[in-house]
């Protein structure tokens, strides 16, 4: 006699992407999780949020204890459709703001006081934790500190100089026709992140690392999705093995 099993819906899986700016992470994360259908969270907008909420409210960003005592103020909602990613502060929608200049050049200064660290930290523990197929969460410290039992880590790399072409490729006009400035400030932000003593940019011990240089976004995409199907099947484990439905007595 043959008896039918009902497979549990297979255990949520975590994914952490880390890399210094421009390797991919944004790109390769958010489709990732639209093919998975996993959630998706950019930590890097919940830090520019902030920046800009400090930026917005006159908080001098050269004094780490008015960051620090600013940084409970603002509250900071992220959604996590891959499809359509969201970011709000005080109820306002900050996605366009975020992305000035003016943020780009003060995050690394806001994101390195502890007190800021400790509060986003926090929020995107439960936002990992409430995912319920699992999440793809992207930044610099997520393997390393915030979520260092992930189902599978990754680290992106690419040499400054495709960083620099594919960063600047974003922008318009002068700005874009600058490639050296572009390289020089991301550089700076890169050393600002990977010196700061508070959970610095860092590759995971456990993390894969993906160079990223020659490789075209489509074949990262793929990588990615590749190792992640990977982690899946191995989580389902036994499970999967009774995927037919049907076991000896
Ligand atoms: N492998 C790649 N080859 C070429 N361009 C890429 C590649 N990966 C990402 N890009 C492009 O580079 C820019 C920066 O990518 P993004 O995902 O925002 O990087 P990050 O989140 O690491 O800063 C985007 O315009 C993106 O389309
Ligand atoms: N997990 C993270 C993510 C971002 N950050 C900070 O937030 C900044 C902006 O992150 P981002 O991911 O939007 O940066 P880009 O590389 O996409 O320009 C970084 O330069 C870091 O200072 C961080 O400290 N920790």
């Amino acid at each position: 006699m043959f008896v039918t099993v009902e497979t549990a819906a297979p255990a949520a899986v975590i994914v952490a992407i880390d890399g210094p700016s421009g390797t991919g992470k944004s790109s390769t994360s958010k489709a990732v999780a639209a093919k998975l259908a996993l959630s998706y969270l950019d930590t890097g907008a919940q830090y520019r949020a902030i920046t800009w909420w400090m930026l917005s409210n006159g908080v001098d960003i050269q004094d780490p204890t008015a960051i620090a005592t600013a940084a409970g103020k603002p509250a900071i909602v992220s959604g996590t459709d891959p499809a359509a990613p969201t970011i709000t502060v005080d109820g306002q929608d900050a996605a366009g703001p975020i992305r000035t200049k003016e943020v780009t050049s003060a995050v690394s200064a806001v994101s390195a006081v502890p007190e800021v660290r400790s509060l986003i930290t926090d929020l995107q523990r439960t936002i990992a934790g409430s995912a319920e197929r699992g999440i793809v969460v992207e930044g610099r410290d997520i393997g390393t500190t915030v979520l260092p039992d992930a189902d599978l880590k990754i680290f992106l790399t690419a040499s400054p100089e495709a960083r620099a072409a594919r960063r600047s490729g974003e922008l318009k006009g002068k700005e874009a026709s600058d490639l050296a400035a572009t390289r020089e400030a991301l550089i700076k932000r890169d050393a600002a992140d990977s010196s700061r003593k508070t959970s610095p940019l860092a590759k995971a011990d456990d993390a894969v690392e993906v160079d990223t240089t020659e490789l075209t976004l489509e074949q990262v995409i793929e990588c990615v999705v590749t190792l992640i199907e990977a982690k899946i099947a191995e989580k389902a484990g036994p499970a999967a093995t009774a995927e037919a439905g049907q076991v000896a007595p």
